[in-house]
Order: structure tokens, then C-alpha cells, then sequence
């Protein structure tokens, strides 16, 4: 059989349960070389490491993990992608933005140190509260703008696609959704960018079951927090930055939701906000402006604004 070609090294800080999971799925890519999972706690990234390195020859895949823990960065050198997952999660009843304080340093410090170690990475930010740990993280690596995006469109555009599909007993592959905006209370999901089998959700959904589905997407991280109690959710947010990490490796130039530097789209400037964007080897291509309806362009405008201030401060942390 025709050996794959893999190519590229993947770090991935912070192994705790977004973390890790991540590291799981972009091993079973097999896309990459090399895929790094680091931590501050010694030990449990190079544990979790040789466990996925064990399971390699049950699913079939020859990248190859390794872990290095007491916040080291030695051996993630010369990385091409480096998500950052490192901070803590919420607990039930906080919101995303009581994290702000502690994640900043910690964000901060991770972003420094990639800057020196792996200069030429694209990097794709997880940390809460997204949008502004994501002004930090390019502030802190000085790198170009384009070259440093966030993971939350995605999932929040997937969140909304399984509740439609849910809400209507139908496959999830039957349905297209879009979300916008921050991830936090102006998040901006797109009924009018919605479809069931290539008809408008309008056509198949009465106005209130899909207020309400808009409204269960917005508190999605939310619900899943309140059943775990404890954590928050890392299966369906680790695919979603394991996606951005391959479309990054492979140029793929695939067009997905995510948290991008906004430069006049939609008559926003100067902002890390959710937006779609065309994803390649040099990170974010280009932003791609859709069309919205003027309910949601107005969202989307007052979800800059509510993230521009944040944004503005975070220099500050
Ligand atoms: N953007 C999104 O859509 C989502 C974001 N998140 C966020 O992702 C972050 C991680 O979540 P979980 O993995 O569930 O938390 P977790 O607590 O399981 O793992 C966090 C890990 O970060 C490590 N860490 C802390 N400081 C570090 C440092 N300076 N360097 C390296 N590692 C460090 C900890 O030791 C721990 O292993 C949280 O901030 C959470 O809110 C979670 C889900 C979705
Ligand atoms: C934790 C988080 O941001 C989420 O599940 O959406």
C-alpha cells in the first residue's frame, strides 16, 4: 500500500480536556508528522501522549505524538500551528468573560513563548473568553494579523446545525446553519443563512421554534456546562479547532466560520470578531462577506462593538 504523505508539526498547549482531545484527533488525521501536546503539569502530556501512540496501531494512523509537561517548550520548535488551549473553563453559572483575569496571563505567557519558538506558526486561539483571548494572543506574538485567528464559529455554527436537526428529526448532514458574531451573548446566528435539504429554515420552521433555536445555540456552551458540572465542553469545540488546524496544514482554502481580524467587512474595522473566512497555509486568506438580512447585519455591527471594547483593554491584562 502507497505511503501517506504527512507533513508539518502541530502543538497544541494546554492538555487538559479540550486540549487533549484535540491532540487525539489531529493524530487520527494522519496528516501531520508530528503532533505536541504540552502542559504546565509535569507528566500528563507525555502520559496522554504514549497513550494515543498506543492506540496508533489499533486505528490505523502513523503520526506520531509527543508530550512535554512543566511548561517547557522544548521540542515544539519550528512549529506550523499552534493551538492554544491552556486556561481554565468555566463553571456553572459563570460566563465566559469571569475568566478573563486568569487567562490572560496565562494566554499571555503561551503567546510569548510561541512567538519565540515557533515564529512562523499560524496560530488558532481557544482559550476563553474567546474573541478578546484572541486580540491578546496576536498582541502578544506581534504576529500578522491574519496569522492568529480564534475557534467559536465553527461550533457555535454546529451547535446550531444539531438543533435544527434535532428540532426537526432529520439528518445533520441535511443541514446547513451559520453563526456569527462573538462567542458570548452577541454571538449572531443566521437563520437566513439556514437550509433543510436546500430549503430556507423559514419555509420548514414556524418564526418561534426558530427564535428558539437561535436562542438555544447562543446558550450552547452554557447547557452542556450545567449537565458536566464541572468543565465545559470539548468533544464537539476540539473537532472544530482540529478542522481549522488540518484546512491550515493542507491550504485547503476551505471557507469556515471563525474568529478573524475584520478590516471593512460588513462595515466593521479594527476587531476580532466571528466571520467567515477563506483558511490557508498563511492562516486567515481573506475574510468572506456574506449575505445577511438587516436584523442580522445589525447583530453582527452591535457584536463588533460589544467585543471592541473588551478588545481594547485587553492590552491592559
Ligand atoms: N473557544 C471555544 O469554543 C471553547 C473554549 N474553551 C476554553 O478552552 C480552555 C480549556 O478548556 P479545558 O481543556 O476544558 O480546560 P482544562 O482545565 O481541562 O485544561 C486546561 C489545561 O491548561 C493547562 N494550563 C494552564 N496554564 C497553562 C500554561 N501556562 N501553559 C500550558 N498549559 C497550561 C492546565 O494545566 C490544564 O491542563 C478554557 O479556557 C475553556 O473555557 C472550551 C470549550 C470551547
Ligand atoms: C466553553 C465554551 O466556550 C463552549 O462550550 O462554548
Amino acid at each position: 500500500m502507497a505511503e501517506r504523505a504527512r507533513n508539518g508539526k502541530v502543538t497544541v498547549v494546554g492538555a487538559g480536556f479540550y486540549g487533549s482531545t484535540t491532540a487525539l484527533r489531529l493524530a487520527e488525521y494522519d496528516v501531520f508528522d508530528t503532533v505536541v501536546l504540552t502542559d504546565i503539569v509535569e507528566g500528563k502530556p507525555e502520559g496522554l501522549a504514549l497513550d494515543i501512540n498506543q492506540s496508533r496501531a489499533i486505528e490505523g494512523f502513523e503520526t506520531r505524538v509527543v508530550g512535554i509537561g512543566g511548561g517547557s517548550y522544548a521540542g515544539t520548535e519550528g512549529s506550523d500551528v499552534v493551538v492554544i488551549t491552556a486556561g481554565l473553563p468555566r463553571k456553572p453559572g459563570m460566563s465566559r468573560m469571569d475568566l478573563i483575569e486568569t487567562n490572560a496571563g496565562i494566554v499571555r505567557q503561551v503567546a510569548e513563548n510561541v512567538a519565540q519558538t515557533s515564529p512562523d506558526a499560524v496560530v488558532i486561539v481557544v482559550s476563553n473568553p474567546l474573541d478578546e483571548m484572541t486580540a491578546l494572543a496576536q498582541l502578544a506574538t506581534g504576529f500578522p494579523r491574519g496569522r492568529v485567528m480564534g475557534q467559536a464559529g465553527m461550533l457555535d455554527t454546529a451547535r446550531f446545525t444539531n438543533n435544527v436537526a434535532e428540532e426537526l428529526g432529520v439528518p445533520v448532514g441535511s443541514v446547513r446553519t451559520l453563526t456569527l458574531g462573538s462567542h458570548g451573548d452577541t454571538m449572531v446566528p443566521v437563520p437566513s443563512r439556514c437550509t433543510v435539504d436546500g430549503k430556507p429554515l423559514a419555509d420548514v420552521l414556524p418564526a418561534d421554534r426558530i427564535a428558539h433555536l437561535v436562542d438555544r445555540t447562543r446558550n450552547g456552551g452554557a447547557e452542556v456546562v450545567a449537565l458536566l458540572k464541572t468543565g465545559s465542553a470539548y468533544y464537539a469545540p476540539s473537532a472544530a479547532a482540529a478542522r481549522m488546524a488540518r484546512a491550515v496544514i493542507e491550504d485547503s482554502g476551505a471557507v469556515m466560520p471563525v474568529c478573524a481580524w475584520v478590516d471593512g467587512e460588513y462595515g466593521i474595522s479594527g476587531v476580532y470578531l466571528g466571520v467567515e473566512a477563506e483558511i490557508g497555509r498563511e492562516g486567515v486568506r481573506k475574510v468572506v462577506e456574506g449575505d445577511l438580512s438587516d436584523s442580522e447585519l445589525a447583530g453582527l455591527r452591535e457584536a463588533a462593538e460589544a467585543v471592541r471594547a473588551k478588545q481594547a483593554d485587553v492590552a491592559d491584562l
